[in-house]
């Protein structure tokens, strides 16, 4: 398959299959929303649209980066998240890097959202696909994340080769910028587990793709090909809400 990365200002349209990367933190916190239950996650483009898309539905929960805020339920941290119960909900969430690489594909054919947590399901739904080319979007830091790198190159080896020894690449992330400032206890929202947790891979065996619902960007796990009704290992609670409530 081939595969070029780009960073978010490196998109631009022609995009047909993409695979939006945020180890740190976005889609790690993603896909653990998915296995404490929630729905959908619907992807907003700023702190201020997240509280108005909350107003309009008081029972979505709304997710931000960063320390927490007032109007916010939840922070970008799988490790805060690890223990809520967020069976049935709509989460609305916003970020500095991962959601805005996220909207910047939303119109591909294929547009999944992809940490180490769910790099093995995200490799066979691109399988799936029948992709023969794949745009890797590496959201942090203008696409020079080493985090979001490494993922992005341990998936390309995954799809060349079918089997790869992760080890290489989660030493790269782990060096990261972005894991010694959440160590260090130096960007908002830390929890102590959250280097570790984005550094699980395959944690969870559902890849999460965008879609749209009455004009918004949604995320939601992706149902395995010849699969019926549930999303593919989405947890014990993940499951794909076929048709949305409002
Ligand atoms: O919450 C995160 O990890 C980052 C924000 S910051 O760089 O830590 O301030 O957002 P993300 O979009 O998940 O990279
Ligand atoms: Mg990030």
């Amino acid at each position: 398959m081939d595969s070029r990365v780009v960073g978010i200002p490196g998109v631009d349209g022609t995009e047909r299959v993409a695979v939006v990367i945020d180890v740190m933190r976005a889609f790690t916190t993603a896909a653990w929303a998915f296995h404490r239950g929630a729905d959908r996650i619907v992807l907003a483009a700023d702190g201020k649209e997240a509280l108005e898309l909350k107003a309009d539905h008081p029972g979505w929960l709304a997710l931000k980066d960063g320390a927490p805020a007032p109007g916010f339920d939840l922070v970008n941290s799988p490790g805060a998240l690890r223990e809520s119960d967020l069976t049935g909900r709509t989460v609305i969430q916003t970020t500095t890097a991962g959601t805005v690489g996220a909207l910047a594909v939303a119109g591909a054919d294929l547009a999944l959202c992809a940490g180490f947590a769910v790099a093995g399901a995200t490799a066979r739904a691109l399988a799936d696909h029948g992709a023969d080319a794949v745009t890797f979007v590496a959201t942090g830091e203008d696409g020079r994340a080493e985090e979001d790198l490494a993922c992005a190159a341990y998936l390309d080896r995954l799809l060349a080769e079918g089997r790869v020894d992760p080890a290489p690449y989660l030493r790269r992330a782990r060096t990261s910028r972005a894991a010694d400032d959440l160590r260090g206890g130096r960007r908002g929202g830390a929890h102590p587990d959250d280097v570790e947790l984005c550094l699980e891979v395959d944690r969870f065996d559902f890849a999460m793709a965008l879609g749209a619902m009455d004009g918004l960007t949604v995320l939601r796990p992706l149902p395995r090909a010849g699969a019926t009704g549930r999303a593919a290992g989405a947890g014990a609670t993940g499951t794909v809400a076929a048709d949305p409530a409002p």
